[in-house]
């Protein structure tokens, strides 16, 4: 008789909303999870996380495998990266010790070439995924989590040793299992990098807009003028992401107002950033995605303007 196939040990690098989430699923689901915290460490380490979900219902992990330092975790199989991009950089010590050999480092983040500065100063021998979430959850205080709606984490690689697509479409889809099993809808994208672009047509104009205009999703669909610029802003997304060669599905902007209106009243993360006084995703949501289109001969002016105006709103905020 075959042996059972032992689990892997995940860890959780950022415990915030997202990381928070997905580690709480993951660890309901049986899989051996450890939280790396760093303001909530105390608080975690003493009452849990907790998530209040409307979809699933009120949900509390007690004990947690809580770590204040990556020093003391185990190894890990898969690290979950739930850090915001602003820090990426910076995370490559706390990764390297809780990497198990061979570990795979998945960066559950929004925006476009987050993985690069982790990458060039991690190991050949780790592989980098990339993961989008697909899901409306905010920190409501310390351990616990308010999740509004939805749910699915698409994930696709980025590199690492994996000798070919045959291997690298197994870590995939090893990734892929992980979050199946916890039962939350998840699929393998073919080309990350496209759809990090393709996610785009989301987070620029609302996450931004919702920090210019203090606006939530419902007013800014209800108002005609903002209706307009998110729909302006939608078309610059995709007019930069085909200059850089990712064709944006027919429709995908109309399909996205629509799952908008559909969603409950939600404040992007960055709004949560400007409110809390933490440094917005603007590299990653703005500058990178600025540049590629740039080189690639195309000019977005209404995401520029955007773009300065929170540059503007970010130094003065933090
Ligand atoms: N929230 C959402 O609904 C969605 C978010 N995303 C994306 O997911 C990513 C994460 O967002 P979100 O979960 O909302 O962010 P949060 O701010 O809620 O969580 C980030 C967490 O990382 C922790 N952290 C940061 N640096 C370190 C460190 N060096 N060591 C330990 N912990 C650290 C923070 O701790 P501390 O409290 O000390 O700062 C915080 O708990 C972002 O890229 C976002 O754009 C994508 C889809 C939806
Ligand atoms: C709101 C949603 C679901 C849009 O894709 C999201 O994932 C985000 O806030 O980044």
């Amino acid at each position: 008789m075959m042996g059972a196939v032992a689990k892997p040990t995940i860890g959780i690098i950022g415990t915030g909303a997202i990381g928070g989430f997905y580690g709480v699923m993951l660890a309901r689901a049986g899989f051996d999870v450890h939280f790396l915290l760093r303001s909530e460490f105390s608080a975690v380490a003493e009452r849990g996380l907790h998530v209040d979900s409307a979809p699933y219902g009120a949900m509390t992990l007690s004990p947690v495998q809580a770590y204040s330092t990556a020093e003391d975790m185990p190894p890990c199989d898969w690290l979950l990266v739930g850090t915001k991009t602003t820090s990426n950089a910076d995370l490559a010590p706390a990764i390297l010790q809780a990497a198990a050999p061979n570990a795979k480092v998945l960066l559950l983040q929004n925006g476009l070439d987050v993985e690069d500065s982790l990458r060039e100063r991690l190991p050949d021998s780790l592989h980098v995924l990339g993961g989008l979430c697909y899901i409306c959850v905010h920190r409501e205080g310390p351990g616990v989590i308010t999740h509004q709606a939805l749910g699915a984490v698409h994930v696709g690689f980025h590199s690492g040793p994996a000798a070919d697509a045959t291997a690298r479409a197994a870590i995939v889809e090893e990734g892929v299992g992980l979050f199946r099993a916890a039962g939350i809808d998840s699929q393998a994208m073919a080309n990350l990098h496209q759809a990090r672009w393709q996610k785009l047509v989301w987070n620029v104009p609302y996450n931004g807009l919702s920090v210019l205009l203090g606006a939530s999703t419902t007013p800014l669909m209800a108002d005609a003028d903002s209706r307009e610029l998110i729909r302006a802003l939608m078309a610059e997304v995709v007019l930069g992401a085909t200059a850089c060669g990712h064709d944006i599905p027919a429709g995908y902007a109309e399909h996205l107002f629509m799952v908008t209106e559909r969603m409950p009243d939600y404040w992007p993360s960055m709004y949560h950033d400007f409110l809390h006084k933490r440094p917005l995703e603007l590299a990653a949501i703005y500058t990178r995605p600025l540049a590629a289109a740039k080189a690639a001969g195309c000019e977005l002016p209404r995401i520029e303007a955007l773009y300065r105006s929170l540059s503007f709103i970010d130094r003065r905020n933090t």
